[in-house]
């Protein structure tokens, strides 16, 4: 007979990292991984300042992303202000002994594509790092959230963090998704149903034939944009999909200890007793290929619908919120998603530029042309160097998109890879709002196919058309 309380996988990762608990309900936990990058410059000022030492160095590790350029690599970094930053992440972290994937590195990438490519990211191990999307590393059956700049320099100085413990929500996909139906679609739909703040203050499982179907690239997708919906994080039970990805990884383990690594996350599933603060149920079958018409991720709806009437909403602060999109995205009430014209396509960002998503987009772009223009830049240069060596790089360019280096790019309008005003984008991006990718730039959010779709045919489009 089991005489504890059954566990939610989030449960179980949460008390295995308990350090100390406190009157208040806080909670010392230990970190297991920490990410630092460009943006962490902050915390180790704060760090120097206390003349404090990096308490675990192998625990930490640099990614240089968020303000890298993506052309002109191999040379000295142009924009001054972006070279210190660079600079700064390199010396700090080899001031601490920090292993570092720097600008030059072949390794380097965005850190939610660096950290779990290179196996640093394994299941029931908190990840922590100084940026919101670090809710992605949770699709391998990890903690991983974002952090603060003081939360840096505590995790530097302590490797532990203080936490209050999330709600947890169990959102169900079940069901088989139809042919062509990728993480991305189920995400947007998801937010679409729950709201942009559908999941605030919980961590987030998914469950669900549709989830266990996944590849680990789309489990990456769907936990990435937890933080879309509210969530702390998102997390994934581990299984075969996730110890197959792993396997052979530079950090992951090895031999024996690989065996025995296996059989500890092959129990990391939660009890299925376990109840949760809320459960949210979806049917797979009913995912369609969806995209955003408005400035936030809630504001998705299937491709082959129309763009919603303000005056037919009955939610009054919904219908107000509408209205603005609508006005910021100089869209028409009732206009059919699929008449919509865009400028530019960006295929890349943390969410969508996996070696599966390049070629879930080049699949489309195989012998057509984009009419046009866009950029692709892939999640790490190691999906780069794959990318080109699978010919995918080749089908992009010839297509007419630009191929560029591994960083945040036109997710966030680094470096001139901006969306001029005015300008429509289909982005495989994960954030929508007013000005995100350039001021007065309009973003659509989408799978990589269907961004290929729109840059293909120069509108909005269901992708099932080239299947
Ligand atoms: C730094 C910024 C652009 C960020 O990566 C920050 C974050 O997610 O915390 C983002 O995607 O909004
Ligand atoms: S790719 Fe975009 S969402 Fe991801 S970390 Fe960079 S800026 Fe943030």
């Amino acid at each position: 007979m089991r005489v504890d309380l059954p566990a939610t996988l989030f449960d179980r990762l949460w008390d295995s990292h308990v350090v100390k608990r406190r009157a208040d309900g806080l909670s010392l936990l230990w970190i297991d991984r920490h990410f630092v990058h460009e943006g962490s410059h902050h915390a180790f000022g704060q760090i120097a300042a206390r003349g404090a030492a990096v308490a675990r160095p192998d625990l930490t590790f640099g990614v240089a992303d968020h303000y890298v350029p993506t052309r002109g690599r191999g040379g000295p970094v142009a924009d001054a202000s972006i070279a210190r930053m660079v600079d700064q992440l390199s010396a700090n972290t080899a001031a601490h002994g920090i292993t570092l994937f720097g600008l030059d590195d072949p390794r380097q990438g965005i850190v939610h594509v660096t950290g779990t490519e290179q196996g640093l990211t394994l299941p029931g191990l908190t990840v922590v790092c100084g940026d919101s999307h670090t809710s992605t590393h949770g699709a391998f059956g990890a903690y991983a959230f974002g952090i603060g700049a003081s939360e840096v320099a505590h995790v530097l100085a302590t490797q532990t963090l203080w936490q209050k413990k999330p709600k947890r929500m169990r959102i169900n996909v079940d069901g088989r998704t139809a042919p062509g139906i990728t993480a991305k679609d189920i995400m947007l739909t998801v937010i679409a149903t729950i709201g942009a703040d559908g999941a605030a203050g919980h961590a987030i499982e998914f469950a669900g034939d549709a989830i266990r179907t996944l590849s680990m690239e789309g489990r990456m997708t769907l936990c990435n944009m937890s933080i879309e919906a509210g969530g702390r994080c998102g997390m994934v039970a581990p299984d075969a999909t996730t110890f197959a990805y792993l396997k052979g990884r530079p950090f992951a383990p090895e031999g024996a200890l690989w065996d025995r690594a296996v059989e500890a996350w092959a129990g990391l599933a939660g009890d299925p007793d376990a109840a949760f603060d809320r459960e949210v149920n979806l049917a797979g079958g009913d995912v369609a290929p969806t995209v955003t018409w408005g400035i936030s991720p809630e504001q998705a709806l299937p491709i082959t619908a129309a763009v919603p009437d303000p005056g037919r909403i009955a939610d009054p602060v919904k219908a107000a919120a509408a209205r603005d999109a609508l006005d910021y995205m100089a869209l028409a009430p009732g206009q059919a998603l699929q008449s919509v014209a865009i400028d530019r396509v960006f295929i890349g960002s943390c969410t969508n530029a996996r070696i599966e998503d390049l070629r879930a987009a080049a699949q489309i772009l195989a012998g057509r042309k984009a009419v046009v223009p866009g950029l692709v830049s892939p999640g790490s240069s190691l999906v780069k160097q794959q990318a080109e060596e699978e010919g995918l790089a080749r089908i992009f360019t010839e297509a007419g998109l630009e191929w560029v280096a591994s960083g945040c790019s036109m997710c966030v309008g680094m470096n001139g890879d901006t969306v001029p005003a005015g300008e429509r984008c289909a982005s495989t991006t994960n954030r929508n709002f007013k000005g995100r990718q350039g001021p007065g730039a309009r973003t659509h959010l989408m799978s990589p196919a269907m961004a290929a779709a729109a840059a293909v045919t120069g509108t909005l489009t269901d992708v099932r058309r080239f299947a």
